[in-house]
């Protein structure tokens, strides 16, 4: 039986994503993520893990180099990568939403939205028929709005508190996020097997609502 490369997202989801492994009987060393390792071998599952930026974890697998991975729903709709998608792991939620200064109206024309989305924030503004501009930025994207670089944003709710400490509303949802474990289509084909005995055993332990 061959390995099973599984790229691991670092940060947020990591923790809930090896407690879903583990609750599902796979041995995963507690500590994974504390190294500053980033090639990790279990051979008691014949299984080696890399841990990735979450916005980088779908490009691994599209590109072969993990046959497995754990992706937000957020990475997959931005990247639109060539992947299955063959699991709601129901882990890390969070959504996608439009928020802004309370009282402000967008500016009529070229009104302008931060995010760290485009992709996601250009479509859901073409189907709502308007035309902006989309000014991408990488973090602390709340800033945008409060120091006049944008009339609305598109980011991440999660408890809400980001907003609400910076004086901002949300004005429209755009979306719900879950992690979606991903799964390389010529992977799929190889070591079949192995990933549906996986995805089953996931499947098995995530939470229905
Ligand atoms: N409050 C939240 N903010 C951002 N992402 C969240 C939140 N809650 C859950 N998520 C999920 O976690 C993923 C991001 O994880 P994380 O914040 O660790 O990475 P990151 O955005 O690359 O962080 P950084 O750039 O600060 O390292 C998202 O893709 C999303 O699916
Ligand atoms: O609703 P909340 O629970 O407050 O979570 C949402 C916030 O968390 C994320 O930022 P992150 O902490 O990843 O920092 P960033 O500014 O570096 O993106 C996201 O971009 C929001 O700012």
């Amino acid at each position: 039986m061959s390995v099973l490369t599984v790229a691991m997202p670092k940060g947020r989801i990591f923790q809930d994503a090896a407690a879903l492994m583990v609750k599902a009987g796979y041995q995963i060393p507690p500590d994974l993520e504390d190294s500053r390792k980033l090639i990790i071998d279990v051979s008691a599952e014949n299984m080696r893990f890399i841990l990735a930026k979450p916005m980088d974890v779908a490009t691994y697998v599209e590109q072969g180099v993990a046959d497995i991975g754990i992706a937000g729903k957020d990475v997959m709709l931005e990247e639109e990568r060539d992947v299955y998608e063959v699991l709601d792991l129901k882990i890390s939620e969070c959504y996608l939403a439009v928020a802004g200064l309370p009282g402000t109206e967008m500016k009529d024309v070229a009104p302008k939205i931060a995010t760290k989305y485009p992709n996601i924030a250009s479509s859901y503004y073409r189907e709502q028929g308007e035309q902006v501009e989309i000014i991408k930025l990488n973090g602390s994207i709340e800033l945008a709005p409060l120091i006049g670089l944008s009339d609305r944003i598109v980011d991440i709710v999660s408890t809400g508190r980001t907003l609400k400490e910076n004086g901002l509303v949300e004005f429209e949802r755009i979306v719900d996020i879950t992690s979606r474990l991903i799964v390389n289509p010529v992977s799929y084909r190889l070591k079949d097997q192995q990933i549906d005995l996986l995805v089953n055993r996931l499947a098995s332990v995530v939470e229905e609502d």
